[in-house]
């Protein structure tokens, strides 16, 4: 019977036990830091040699600066190759997701407001990007979609991908999801050293403005560390699940709580409920899903370190121990999902009902699957448009404008101290020449 932690929230301790369930080492680790603190400064200061280095090392083949290059014809001869059935796949998915974006796109507005002054915002695209497309424990072909197509609703200019290849294999599903979604240049290497070419450019990757897209600890924790010298999304590292049920199947359930846990064995599962029994049904079930998954070492090795059931006494205790997680994902599996959803404050993606497996937003639902994990889901979004474009303040003036409200900000430029502030303002005012 695998080991899974069980909980109950009329234990006196509960909060401090749920505390601990939530206290995984993540990018946060001293030795993480200190490690790809090393791997940033040596890819900063030798670009492709320590780059190089550092795949071999990590991902255990002999790249150069000539064999990490993935050229755009290589990934429309990959979209060639791959089977019918795939790019149906792809292609539906690259639909449903763009057609969900497009709704993300802002627009400029302004306004003029009584003293005469035109105020507004202006969106524009980032010029250049980087995608992380995890790729060390299994290829992920969706996350090119996820991080690409995005990217380009939003108009960005030059989408970089970079992915790692353990053994130099590429996968030629990623190289075919890239080529359909828009993807521009590729970079077979992956983990931290990835990171920092992306931020700091080597001889051969160009450096981006911001690096966006999920990855390991040593990939999150890259992207902490670069961030001021790029743009960054959000941390999204080891993916999450929480089901909240009342009934349903058991093997249903089950399932569900080991799709994320198949991952990473840093992943983490947890299911909730009112219903003890229906706790004991899942854990046998889960038992005899891992008997046959052919994912199971780290599945079971994620349950058993990170994963809980937990029995609770009210829907709102259930809802209470849900925004104390903040999860990347929750389903909420039950009869009345719409009861408890207003009182859900902190999840990345939230998937009501019994017919919307966590698997169906990983793929095809339309909503993007970089989501923010280990509880940042209090103060972070799902990777969206909004991501790629960034807004600049647009302020017109007409002479009555500043004369109706110059001088109270001419009165604390002096109060600051700041003369030449007040000067500017007091030249317009007092100054009756047109120009
Ligand atoms: N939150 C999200 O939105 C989301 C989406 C998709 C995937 N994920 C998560 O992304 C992660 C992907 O992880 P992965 O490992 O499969 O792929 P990855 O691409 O993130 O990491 C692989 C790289 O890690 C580096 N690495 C591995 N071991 C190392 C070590 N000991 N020291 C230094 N560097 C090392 C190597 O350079 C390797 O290329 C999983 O945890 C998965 O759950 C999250
Ligand atoms: N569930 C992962 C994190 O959201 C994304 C993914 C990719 N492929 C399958 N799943
Ligand atoms: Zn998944």
């Amino acid at each position: 019977m695998a080991g899974i932690a069980r909980l109950d929230s009329a234990d006196v301790d509960f909060s401090k036990q749920l505390d601990a369930l939530l206290t995984r080492e993540t990018d946060t680790g001293d030795d993480v830091q200190h490690l790809v603190a090393d791997i940033l400064a040596n890819v900063k200061r030798r670009g492709n040699e320590a780059l190089c280095e550092y795949t071999a090392r990590f991902d255990g083949w002999a790249c150069t600066p000539e064999s990490m290059e993935i050229s755009h014809a290589r990934m429309e001869e990959a979209w060639h190759a791959v089977s019918e059935q795939d790019r149906q796949a792809l292609q539906l998915c690259v639909e449903r997701i763009r057609a969900y974006h497009e709704h993300q796109l802002q627009a400029d507005w302004d306004f003029t407001d009584a003293a005469g002054l035109t105020l507004g915002q202006r969106i524009t695209p980032l010029d250049r990007v980087g995608l992380y497309v995890p790729g060390g424990k299994a290829a992920y072909p969706s996350s090119v979609l996820m991080n690409a197509v995005p990217a380009v609703v939003a108009g960005v200019k030059e989408i970089v991908m970079v992915v790692p290849t353990p053994g130099g294999e590429l996968n030629e599903l990623v190289l075919a999801a890239a080529y359909i979604s828009g993807v521009q240049r590729g970079f077979a290497v992956g983990g931290a050293q990835a990171v920092a070419a992306l931020a700091y450019g080597t001889e051969t990757v160009p450096a981006v403005d911001k690096i966006v897209g999920p990855g390991n600890k040593f990939v999150a924790a890259a992207k902490r560390q670069v961030f001021g010298t790029c743009g960054i999304d959000m941390i999204a590292g080891p993916s999450e699940i929480v089901v909240v049920a009342d009934g349903g199947h058991p093997a249903w359930l089950a399932a569900d709580f080991l799709s994320q846990a198949e991952h990473d064995e840093a992943a983490q599962s947890i299911l909730i409920s009112t219903d003890a029994r229906l706790l004991d049904q899942v854990a046998e079930a889960i038992e005899a899903h891992l008997a046959v998954l052919p994912r199971a070492a780290i599945a079971r090795a994620s349950v058993e370190t990170h994963g809980a059931l937990i029995h609770v006494h009210s829907w709102e205790e259930a809802a209470e121990a849900v925004n104390t997680i903040a999860p990347e994902h929750l389903e909420l599996a039950l009869e009345d999902p719409d009861a408890l959803l207003p009182l859900i404050r902190h999840a990345g993606a939230i998937f009501l009902g019994h017919f919307v497996p966590e698997a169906l937003g990983d793929y095809i639902a339309g909503p993007n699957h970089v989501l923010p994990t280990n509880r940042t889901a209090r103060f972070s979004s799902p990777l969206g448009v909004y991501d790629f474009q960034k807004r600049t303040s647009i302020i017109r003036s007409t002479r009555a404008g500043v004369e109706a409200v110059g001088p109270a900000a001419a009165h604390l430029a002096h109060r600051e101290g700041l003369q030449a502030h007040a000067l500017t303002l007091e030249l317009r005012l007092n100054d009756r020449t047109d120009v």
